[in-house]
């Protein structure tokens, strides 16, 4: 059989990483193609190193540069006796596209993974999807293009690929109600504050905000679960991705991640999917469709576990949920000015020129601003997407540290 041949985007992130590890359990199923990364060369160069690619794509223009100016290709050719093409953001296009290429892996983080994740589908190759900010920004083009080219989009989320295994095989998002579905319940850990006095949240470090307690993941996905930002983008991308209207998707507080998202079906029967915290079982799951492979796991001990519990989510101590509602009822606009306006102050968090409460009221007072714009093209959600950006930037000194 031949192996299916992949680019991973955002090789050097925790996704790309734990990518990269499944793949090298099985030498005989898969071959990369392509890695793409940003700035983290030392990174690129072992991984080029270990599953020689045909191609590696630096994103970030600086540290293309210094690729060059340390000499990295000549050390890879004295190592391996191959030459490898390295170039920079402007192959995107032909790095996804490629005729080679089977799979795409999406796992930019933000809006920068918009762009080469749609031309992946429009190519109608077959794309795992990490990157929900791009599904955020622009569900209804990418959905369309996946449509239009015959792609395969499959979920990497842990919450999303847990409702596509709950799902019927034969699910049809143009006809979901057809399917018995009833609810989506997306699972949420309640992030490091879950049980924080609501009165310590002024005084919240980006060191406390990115210690996630379940998962190893990167700084920006990991403020976003502690808000439950991130819940709220997944809400937007499950609407986008399972096609069920906003009031059959669901929260649920479960501070074990152990049950990843549960379906329930209108005859009372809910199926979830349990595992333990570890991106590498959907990332599995996704590689091997239709079958089952090795991932690295440790296996799940639900004696050893012992307990699972639930709660509902506290809107006042996650405003943001709150503000994901009102997205999914206007997801062309507010999805999009969600996403580009927590990923500002996400970032202004980190570096500490906003405090924690403030990402909350960026992220309020953009959506309030720009609640009256419309959608009605890619070229359009792009145009909002900068425009809140700018906005929000402008906006950071009215905000104290
Ligand atoms: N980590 C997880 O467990 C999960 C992550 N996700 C999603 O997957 C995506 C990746 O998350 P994660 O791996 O944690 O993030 P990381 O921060 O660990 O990695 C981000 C990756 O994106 C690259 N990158 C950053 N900025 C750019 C840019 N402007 N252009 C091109 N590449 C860029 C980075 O390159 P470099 O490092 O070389 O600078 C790196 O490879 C996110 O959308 C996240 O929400 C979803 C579910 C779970
Ligand atoms: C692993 C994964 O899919 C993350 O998106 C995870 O869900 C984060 O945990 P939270 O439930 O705390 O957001
Ligand atoms: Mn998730």
């Amino acid at each position: 059989m031949s192996k299916q041949v992949i680019t991973i985007l955002g090789s050097t992130g925790t996704i790309g990483v734990n990518t990269l590890d499944v793949i090298a359990r099985h030498p005989d199923k898969f071959e990369v193609f392509c890695l793409v990364g940003h700035k983290n060369i030392q990174l690129l160069l072992e991984q080029a190193l270990r599953f020689q690619p045909e191609h590696l794509v630096i994103c970030d223009s600086a540290s293309l540069d210094q690729w060059i100016a340390l000499g990295f290709s000549n050390q890879y050719r004295s190592q391996t006796g191959k030459t490898l093409e390295v170039t920079g953001q402007e192959s995107l296009t032909t790095v996804c596209q490629h005729e080679k290429v089977d799979t795409v892996v999406a796992a930019i983080v933000g809006a920068a993974g918009l762009f080469p994740t749609l031309r992946s589908l429009e190519a109608g190759k077959r794309v795992l999807l990490a990157n929900k900010e791009s599904l955020v920004l622009a569900g209804r083009f990418m959905m369309e293009a996946c449509l239009k080219a015959k792609a395969t989009l499959l979920p990497i989320d842990s919450e999303h690929n847990a409702i596509y295994q709950c799902l019927p095989a034969d699910y049809d998002i143009k006809q979901p109600a057809s399917h018995g579905v009833d609810r989506l319940i997306l699972t949420a850990s309640g992030g490091p504050f879950r049980t924080l006095p609501l009165s310590c949240f002024e005084q919240i470090t980006p060191a406390q905000a990115v210690a996630h307690p379940n998962w190893v993941m990167g700084r920006k996905i990991s403020v976003d679960s502690a808000t439950m930002a991130n819940k709220s983008l997944e809400l937007i991308e499950a609407l986008w991705l399972f096609g069920l209207p906003a009031t059959s998707l669901s929260v649920l507080i479960h501070p074990q991640s152990i049950v990843h998202s549960m379906v329930e079906y209108r005859d009372g029967s809910v199926l979830a999917q349990l595992g333990c915290p570890d991106m590498r079982t959907p990332i599995a799951h996704v590689l091997g469709l239709p079958n089952r492979i090795e991932s690295g796991s440790a296996r799940l001990n639900l004696a050893e576990i012992g307990n699972l519990s639930f709660e509902e989510p506290d809107l006042n101590r996650f405003p943001m949920l709150t503000l994901a509602r009102q997205a999914l009822h206007k997801p062309d606009v507010l999805a999009p000015v969600f996403n580009a306006a927590n990923e500002i102050a996400v970032d202004e968090f980190l570096n500490e020129r906003i405090g924690y409460k403030d990402i909350y009221a960026m992220v309020s007072e953009c959506m309030a601003s720009f609640a009256d714009r419309a959608v009605d093209s890619l070229d359009s959600a792009f145009d909002l997407d900068q425009e809140v950006r700018a906005h929000a930037r402008q906006s950071v000194p009215e905000f104290s540290r």
